[in-house]
């Protein structure tokens, strides 16, 4: 493993700090790596929704992109919010130019219904954006919105993961199932290869910023040098421990817990 492991994170702010860039470095930090962030929007939000959102210039994020890049080259990166097709054109010539393992939380709309991007920006994001990528974490509201077919179960899921893989040119997807009924499943899909990881769904509304958490700790594990279903297994248990143990912060749907997960 690293001595020194970085990731970066690319994405939005939550100044209560239950998603976004802030959310991604105290995984990071929990899980050992050191963490960087390029921010794409300011957003006035908190535990109740989103009440106003700044988008950065792409010109600035290209200056934090290349601030960063040109003084050392983080082990892997990931993106969540990226409200513009123009920011999403200065990260995926930042992946071609750097060639490192780079994530995908394709971050849409936040858990109170508020909407995150541009609706152009999902047809970028889908042809050319998510090419680049390693990976890409949507949950099932994400994934119907970019492959266009209806998510009601399994099977559904599995024929979603087929146009990631197949016509999308991804090598592997996750497919969170934290939406669908029943138990909380997640789906890995790389190759021909399928694994899926359940856990019983917990009773909670405190799940703000989970989709930004799972996708951190896979960026963070990715980093150290782990596989990716090594990273995805760890971001599983990472998660359910965090919204378990949730701090109950806020008035509305909280953060998860940053310390609770004491696993390797
Ligand atoms: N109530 C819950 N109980 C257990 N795990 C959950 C629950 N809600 C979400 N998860 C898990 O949290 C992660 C984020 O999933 P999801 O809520 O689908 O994504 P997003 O936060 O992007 O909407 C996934 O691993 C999912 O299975
Ligand atoms: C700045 C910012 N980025 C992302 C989100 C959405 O986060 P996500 O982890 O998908 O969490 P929820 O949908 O569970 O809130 C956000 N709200 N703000």
């Amino acid at each position: 493993m690293r001595k020194f492991p970085i990731a970066l994170t690319v994405a939005g702010t939550d100044p209560t700090g239950g998603a976004g860039v802030l959310a991604d470095s105290k995984a990071f930090h929990s899980r050992g790596v050191y963490g960087m962030a390029a921010v794409t929007s300011l957003t006035a939000q908190n535990t109740r929704g989103v009440q106003d959102v700044y988008n950065i210039p792409a010109e600035f994020l290209e200056r934090q992109l290349h601030s960063i890049f040109s003084d050392e080259v983080p082990h892997a990166m990931k993106s969540g919010m990226i409200a513009t097709v123009e920011m999403m054109e200065v990260i995926m010539e930042t992946v071609e130019k750097y060639d490192i393992p780079y994530v995908i939380d394709p971050v849409m709309i936040a858990t109170s219904g508020d909407a995150l991007i541009e609706e152009r920006s999902i047809e970028f994001l889908r042809d050319s954006l998510l090419p680049v990528a390693m990976n890409v974490t949507p949950n099932i509201h994400e994934a119907e919105k970019i492959t266009g077919q209806e998510i009601r179960g399994e099977a559904d899921v599995r024929k979603a993961a087929k146009i990631f893989l197949k016509e999308l040119g991804l090598q592997s997807v996750i497919i969170k199932g934290g939406h669908l009924d029943g138990d909380a499943v997640d789906y890995l899909f790389t190759g021909d290869d399928e694994v899926a990881v359940g856990e019983s769904r917990i009773d909670t509304k405190h799940t703000h910023g989970t989709g930004c958490t799972f996708s951190a700790v896979i960026t963070a594990e990715l980093a150290k040098g782990k596989t990716m279903e090594e990273s995805f297994r760890t971001a599983k248990k990472y998660i359910t421990s965090a919204i378990k143990n949730s701090p109950g912060i806020g008035k509305g749907n909280g953060p998860v817990n940053h310390f609770s997960f004491k696993g390797e």
